[in-house]
């Protein structure tokens, strides 16, 4: 008889979706469609199908919560367990998440609501890097050469790019010193963009996972066009 394989380690899932969206031109991208279904809901799917995930947070704006609510119902996304409010940054919206989860946690994995195309098997990759080293973030190699730019639109320099890699999400941590580093910087008043710096700032290290350059974030009106046409 097929049993389902229980999770060895309680991970939870944050969707951090309560951003302003400003550069999609008035689309809201966390409802908008991606080849059929909504952002929002594709990312909830995707932790909904990895077996490593016990349950999913979703922090987002007081007028999404009926759509998600909705959305979740309609995917059957079970392990949806909390919708809460965002705050003004991300890692202000972070937080509002992790105040949801239960003691018992012992990864948190976070995630962009705006990165649909994540598969359950990278998350799965992530966490056992997670449990591996600590800390891991999904990464992929550059493939551009990258420069640093001076005061005046000039070239500064050209980094070494074989140590350049382009940071997603999933970023998934031991619940203790990610709990610890995130009030850490709290109290110091300091805003990350990634969750990654808030252990890098406490002087942890992060492990580079394998990414994939499909996970993108739909960040600006062409990124839907290009997310449905990985799809395809
Ligand atoms: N206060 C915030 C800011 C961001 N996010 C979430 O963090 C993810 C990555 O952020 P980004 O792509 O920068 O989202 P936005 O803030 O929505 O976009 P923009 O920067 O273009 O305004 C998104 O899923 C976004 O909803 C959030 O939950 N709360
Ligand atoms: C967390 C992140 O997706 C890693 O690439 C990113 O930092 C989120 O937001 P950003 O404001 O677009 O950098």
């Amino acid at each position: 008889m097929f049993r389902a394989r229980r999770a060895k380690y309680e991970t939870w899932a944050i969707l951090v979706a309560a951003g302003s969206a400003s550069r999609m031109q008035g689309i809201d991208k966390q409802l908008c469609d991606i080849g059929g279904l909504p952002c929002i809901g594709r990312s909830m799917l995707a932790f909904q199908q990895c077996r490593d995930i016990t349950g999913i947070v979703v922090v987002t704006r007081q007028d999404l919560f009926s759509p998600v609510q909705a959305i979740a119902a309609d995917l059957g996304v079970d392990k949806l367990r909390h919708i809460v409010a965002g705050g003004k940054s991300r890692q202000q919206s972070v937080a509002a998440g992790v105040a949801c989860l239960p003691e018992s946690c012992q990864y948190i994995a976070v995630h962009d609501g705006a990165r649909p195309l994540v598969r359950p098997d990278c998350i799965t990759e992530v966490l056992a890097d997670a449990v591996t080293h600590g800390a891991a973030a999904a990464a992929v190699p550059v493939k551009d050469t990258i420069k640093v730019s001076d005061d005046s639109g000039f070239i500064a320099a050209t980094p070494d790019r074989s140590t350049l890699y382009s940071c997603q999400t999933p970023q998934i941590f031991a619940a203790g010193p990610y709990r610890q580093a995130l009030a850490g910087a709290a109290g110091q008043g300091l805003d990350f963009t990634d969750d990654c710096q808030l252990l890098e700032h406490a002087g942890q290290k992060v492990y580079l996972s394998r990414g994939d350059y499909q996970n993108i974030k739909i960040t600006t009106p062409e990124d839907i066009a290009l997310a449905e046409s990985f799809l395809d």
